[in-house]
C-alpha cells in the first residue's frame, strides 16, 4: 500500500465502531435537553418540540475501544409518531426518558416499551431514566417506583438532571457500554481484522519501499 494512503488509516482509526442510540419519551420530560447536556455541554430552558427526529453524535472510549454513538432524539408528541417508529428497526440502543415531576409521563413508559416490542430488534438494549431532579419540590414519581419499573423490565435505572448535569453523562455511556458488552463478539472480530489489515499494511509498505539510500527522500515527499 502506498504511503500516501496512511492518513485515511488514520481517519479511519478515530473510532473502531458506530452505535445507534434512540431517546424515547412523552414530550417535554427534556430528551433533547439531555441530549444536548451530553454532546455540548450546555442547557437552554426554552421548549422547542422536537420536530419528527433528529440526531447527535459522540464518541467514547470504552475499555480501549472507540465507539461513535449516534443518538436519535425523537420528538415526544403522538401525531409524529408514524415516522419516529421507522427508526425503532435501526437502533442497538434504547433509553426510555421519563419526568420525574410528571406522573402521567411516568404511566407512559409501559406504553413506549410496548412500542419498542413491537417495532425494535428483541435483542436491543434499554434503559430507563427520570430526568428533572433537580425540581424535588415538585417530584411526583418517587425514586423507588422508577427503580421497581425499571426491574420489571430488566432495564438500568438512573435520575438525572440535564439542568444540573447530573448523571447525564453516566446514563448515556451506560447505555452504550450495554451495546457494547452485546456486540462484543462483533466487535472483536472488526477490531481484529482492522488490525491485521494494518499490520499488512505496513509490512507491504516496508516491502515496497526501494532498498536505496533515497529512502528518506521518499518518506518526506509524501
Ligand atoms: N428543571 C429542569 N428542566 C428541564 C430539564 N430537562 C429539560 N428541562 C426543560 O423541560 C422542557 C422540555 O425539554 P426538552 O428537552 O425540549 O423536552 P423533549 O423531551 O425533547 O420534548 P419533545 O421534543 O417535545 O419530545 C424545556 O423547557 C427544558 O428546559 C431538567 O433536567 N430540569
Amino acid at each position: 500500500l502506498p504511503l500516501k494512503y496512511l492518513p485515511d488509516l488514520d481517519m479511519a482509526k478515530q473510532y473502531d465502531v458506530l452505535f445507534r442510540l434512540l431517546m424515547l419519551g412523552d414530550s417535554g420530560v427534556g430528551k433533547t435537553s439531555m441530549l444536548r447536556r451530553f454532546t455540548e455541554s450546555e442547557f437552554d430552558s426554552s421548549h422547542i418540540s422536537t420536530i419528527g427526529i433528529d440526531f447527535k453524535m459522540k464518541t467514547l472510549e470504552i475499555d480501549g475501544v472507540k465507539v461513535r454513538v449516534q443518538i436519535w432524539d425523537t420528538a415526544g408528541q403522538e401525531r409524529y409518531q408514524t415516522i419516529t417508529k421507522q427508526y425503532y428497526r435501526r437502533a442497538q440502543g434504547i433509553i426510555f426518558v421519563y419526568d420525574i415531576t410528571n406522573e402521567p409521563s411516568f404511566q407512559r413508559i409501559v406504553k413506549w416499551a410496548g412500542d419498542v416490542d413491537e417495532f425494535a430488534p428483541t435483542e436491543v438494549n434499554r434503559i430507563l431514566v427520570g430526568n428533572k431532579t433537580d425540581e424535588e419540590l415538585s417530584r411526583q414519581v418517587s425514586k423507588e417506583q422508577g427503580s421497581k419499573l425499571a426491574k420489571s423490565y430488566g432495564m438500568d435505572f438512573f435520575e438525572t438532571s440535564a439542568s444540573s448535569d447530573s448523571n447525564i453523562t453516566e446514563s448515556f455511556t451506560r447505555i452504550t457500554e450495554l451495546v457494547l458488552e452485546a456486540h462484543k463478539a462483533d466487535v472483536d472480530n472488526l477490531l481484529g481484522s482492522l488490525d491485521e489489515y494494518l499490520d499488512k499494511a505496513g509490512l507491504e509498505e516496508e516491502s515496497d519501499r526501494p532498498r536505496t539510500e533515497n529512502n528518506t527522500q521518499r518518506i518526506c515527499s509524501c
